[in-house]
């Protein structure tokens, strides 16, 4: 097992931190650990230097829909004096904890199904349905250059795929955690203008007052949201989440050393005629996006305030929608053979599973579900707290060593599964 961990350990060292991953080290990783284990491989760039590495497993019956375990290449970016132990040096400390970027998010399941894998390999296992691994760039940045094309290309098609693995969330009790949907991101930028006036003059709809209004009501808004969280009324992923990321306004006065003048690099006593806020939103499925825009244009950005509003993702700094509206789910009752099937295999390799949920964040699962494809969010890390994105992200190396035996059990399961469910069989007539 130690040559399991240090494998890991050379995956972590790669330094994929957005928004300059190292794809080229990563690639020739995976491309050659694929190569001992004889996985068949292939590197696709739909858009050039962000590579989907394929690998494959073929299986004995190779008609029925395949399996696929995807996993992103990519992490975020790390502030490394704010860690204890560099974030691309994969320490492993006194208590087996490997401390990297990439350890939670998600390095590991990448890794660990290779391992599990290796695992059957071994044990002289023979899939019936052929199994797929692809390790996607640039999920932390939106996917669209990765996970978005690769969804959308003849190549997927052509892999007759069945059921999707990507990345769920580390659990702080001993349940794994199972995502069957996810939330929808909403961008949303908003605007106030108002007369500029002298910094001591009190009058009303200026743009900072204009703006102040708006941002009060979506503070209150958020805490009603919050509250019905915290009061264990709603899952997290079951409410409408929304963050204030940025602020910006002010008239700017860059005077530094100029004689006489105060170097804030503000004018202090002017008000300003614009003023701005950006906001983080993300929107359960079941949650009618109608009502919200509404709620947008009326209450926190209403032109008879003299506000506007963007609102989507965006590119060079211009908004692209996403797909809106209804936001594909994925069936966790028994019109959808594989979420009982992942159930059962993690429990026949002793781990618990616990209510399925809704991700609060973004994955590629969704281009997946997109596609009308079924895809479950999981990340084996049962007791593990939760950090991804954050400073200091580590997993036990004794929790990454139970995930892969519970690969084996969940790839084995569904790559023996041989039963054809009606969902395939309309499928495959398609
Ligand atoms: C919405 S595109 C960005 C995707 C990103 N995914 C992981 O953190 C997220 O912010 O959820
Ligand atoms: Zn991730
Ligand atoms: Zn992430």
């Amino acid at each position: 097992s130690t040559e399991i961990i240090s494998r890991f350990q050379q995956y972590l060292r790669i330094n994929t931190a957005q928004p300059y991953p190292n794809y080229s080290q990563s690639t020739q990783f995976i491309v050659s650990q694929a190569k001992t284990l004889g996985l068949e491989s292939e590197t696709i760039e739909f858009v050039k230097g962000k590579p989907v590495v394929l690998l494959k497993w073929p299986g004995k019956t190779p008609n029925l829909p395949s399996i696929l375990l995807n996993s992103h290449t990519d992490v975020v970016p790390a502030e490394h004096h704010k860690w204890v132990h560099p974030p691309f040096q994969a320490h492993l400390d006194q208590d087996g904890n490997l401390f990297a970027r990439g350890s939670q998010d998600m390095k590991c399941v990448g890794l660990q199904y290779l391992e599990a894998i290796r695992g059957l390999k071994e044990s002289g296992f023979k899939p019936d349905r052929t199994v797929y691994l692809s390790f996607v760039p640039d999920e932390e940045i939106g996917g669209h250059d990765g996970a978005e094309r690769f969804a959308e290309s003849d190549k997927f098609q052509s892999m007759n795929v069945g059921i999707v693995l990507d990345e769920g969330l580390a659990s702080p009790d001993e349940n794994y955690r199972v995502f069957y949907a996810e939330r929808c991101p909403w961008w949303l930028v908003i605007k106030a203008t108002g007369a500029p006036g002298h910094g001591s003059k009190l009058y009303d709809n200026s743009a900072m007052e204009n703006l102040l209004k708006s941002i009060e009501s979506i503070r209150r808004f958020r805490a009603a949201q919050f509250d019905m969280v915290k009061a264990g009324l709603k899952a997290e992923g079951e409410v409408v989440s929304v963050n204030m990321v940025f602020l910006k306004a002010g008239t700017p006065s860059p005077t530094e050393g100029v004689e006489g003048h105060l170097s804030l690099g503000f004018v202090m006593n002017l008000q300003p005629s614009e003023a701005e806020a950006g906001f983080d939103i993300r929107v359960p499925p079941t949650t009618d996006p109608e009502y919200l825009e509404k709620r947008l244009a009326e209450e926190w950005a209403p032109s008879s305030r003299n506000m506007t509003f963007q609102l989507g993702q965006f590119k060079h700094k211009v908004p692209v929608h996403d797909k809106f509206g209804k936001p594909a789910v994925t069936a966790t009752d028994n019109s959808n053979p594989w979420y009982s099937l992942l159930e059962e295999a993690v429990k026949k390799a002793d781990g618990k599973v616990g209510k399925p949920e809704i991700f609060p964040a973004s994955t590629d699962a969704r281009y997946f579900r997109h596609r009308g494809l079924p895809a479950i969010g999981f990340s084996p890390m049962a007791n593990t707290p939760i950090l991804l994105h954050d400073h200091n992200e580590f997993l036990n190396q004794a929790e990454y060593l139970k995930g892969i035996k519970i690969y084996e059990s969940i790839i084995k399961t569904y790559a023996s599964f041989i039963g054809y469910s009606r969902d395939e069989e309309s499928r495959a007539e398609l």
